[in-house]
Parts: structure tokens; C-alpha cells; sequence
């Protein structure tokens, strides 16, 4: 066993009125897949937004490579990759142009050409001079993940519900760099309402609900899914 690399300790998220998880505890290994699972409302993308310094905890603190993720700062975003629920894909630039600037806003030195291969992987060189308010909602969600393949010296990949809307093809694609960057000693965590199709990944299951100090109701369980289908529906 290798040391850690990515911390949680005691790690405690209150939302509104409610306490979604206390005390949480767990190490990730170099070279680990972290899926973090549950029901609608759980937590998941919270506990993504708290590991990427996005939100702050009420409790605890996340450690990378040892520091505090908000003492290293900078230093962590640098190692970071994080593709939230939202695409951050612009209506009226092309679809090259998306790349490039999702690129240079997340600091990578990535030529033309790199990304034209990038957006070759995710099965998009047809589309390169399309304005992206032109794309299908599994193509949009393709032109932001065209980032990852520009990002395999990143080591910690955070992705949330990264295959949402991807065809059959783009899942297969997409499970197969998560294997190889896995492979090579990065850190991928995603949240993903089904099993994760990479293989032979050493795997690290959380589940927020398990460190919740209080069951949901049947109303609050409800009005969670509601609002999920109402952010899906809003997303198509
Ligand atoms: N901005 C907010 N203010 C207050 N409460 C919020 C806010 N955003 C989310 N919540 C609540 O926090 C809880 C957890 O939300 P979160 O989005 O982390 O769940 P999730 O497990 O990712 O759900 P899903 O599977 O539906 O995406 C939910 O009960 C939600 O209503």
C-alpha cells in the first residue's frame, strides 16, 4: 500500500437545515477510482464541490499530497481537473474555440492541434467549426470533456455524472482514459448513478447517506427527486 494522496477527516456538511453528513473519513491511494454513489439529494455533488475548495465544510479538512487543500491553494488547483454537473459549453463560440478556452482557463498549454486530437477522441472532428448552441446535449457534454484528454499530466480528476447523455461510443471512450489515467497513478472521483464500466481499477465506493446523522423523510426524499428531475429536464 501506497501512502495517500487525497484525505478526508472529519468531514461534516450542513445544507439549509440539514446536516448531509458528519465525521466523514477516507483515504485515496495514487491510482485509485473513487465513485461516489448514493440517491438523488445525498450529497454527492456537494461532497465533489467541498474536495474541489469550491465549498467550504462546517468541520474537517481535506488533505492533498498532506496540506489543507485551502492553505495549497493554487498549487492544488494546478493538480486538479473538475467537469461539474454544468458544461461551461458557450452557445455562440465554435466548437474549437470551447476547447481552446476551457483549456487556457484551467492553465493547460494546449496547441491547436491538441485539441483538434482531443476533440478527434471524443468523436467530434465533424463539429470542429460548429457553434456549440448547434449541438445535441451528448455533444455538448462531449466538447467539455474533451478537456480530460488534454489533461492526462493532471493527476486528480474530479467529474460529475460524467457520462450523462453519452452514447454507448462516448461512454466506452470515456471509461477507457479514466482506466489509462487511473492506471498511470492519477486519482479519478465522479459520481455516477450506475456501475463504472473501467476494469481492473482499484475502487473506492463512498456513499455520503452512510455518514448521515439523520434519515430523510418520505417528503424530503421526494422533493430531493423532484428536483432532480426538474435540473434534468432543465438540462435537455
Ligand atoms: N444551494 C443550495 N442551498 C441549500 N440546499 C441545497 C443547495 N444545493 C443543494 N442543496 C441541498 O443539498 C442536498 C444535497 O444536494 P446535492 O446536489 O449534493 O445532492 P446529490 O446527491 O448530488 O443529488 P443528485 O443525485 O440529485 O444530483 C439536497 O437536499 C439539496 O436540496
Amino acid at each position: 500500500m501506497s501512502d495517500p494522496i487525497l484525505e478526508v477527516r472529519g468531514l461534516t456538511c450542513e445544507r439549509g437545515e440539514r446536516t448531509l453528513f458528519r465525521g466523514m473519513n477516507f483515504a485515496v491511494e495514487p491510482g485509485t477510482l473513487v465513485r461516489v454513489a448514493g440517491s438523488n439529494g445525498a450529497g454527492k455533488t456537494t461532497l465533489l464541490r467541498l474536495l474541489t475548495g469550491l465549498m467550504r465544510p462546517v468541520e474537517g479538512e481535506i488533505l492533498w499530497r498532506g496540506t489543507p487543500i485551502a492553505k495549497a491553494a493554487e498549487d492544488f488547483w494546478s493538480e486538479l481537473c473538475y467537469i461539474g454537473h454544468r458544461n461551461g459549453v458557450k452557445d455562440d463560440l465554435s466548437v474549437i474555440e470551447n476547447v481552446m478556452i476551457n483549456a487556457r482557463v484551467a492553465s493547460l498549454k494546449a496547441t491547436e492541434a491538441e485539441a483538434l486530437d482531443a476533440l478527434a477522441a471524443v468523436g467530434l472532428s465533424d463539429f470542429i467549426d460548429v457553434p456549440a448552441g448547434q449541438l445535441s446535449q451528448g455533444q455538448r457534454r462531449r466538447v467539455a470533456l474533451a478537456r480530460l484528454w488534454l489533461s492526462r499530466s493532471v493527476p486528480l480528476w474530479i467529474l460529475d455524472e460524467p457520462f450523462t447523455a453519452l452514447d454507448v461510443k462516448g461512454v466506452a471512450r470515456l471509461a477507457t482514459l479514466i482506466g489509462e489515467h487511473v492506471s498511470e497513478g492519477g486519482v479519478v472521483m465522479l459520481v455516477t448513478h450506475q456501475e463504472v464500466p473501467v476494469e481492473k481499477a482499484r475502487l473506492l465506493v463512498i456513499e455520503p447517506e452512510t455518514w448521515s446523522p439523520v434519515r430523510r423523510t418520505a417528503v424530503e426524499r421526494a422533493l430531493d427527486d423532484a428536483a432532480a428531475d426538474e435540473a434534468e429536464n432543465a438540462a435537455r
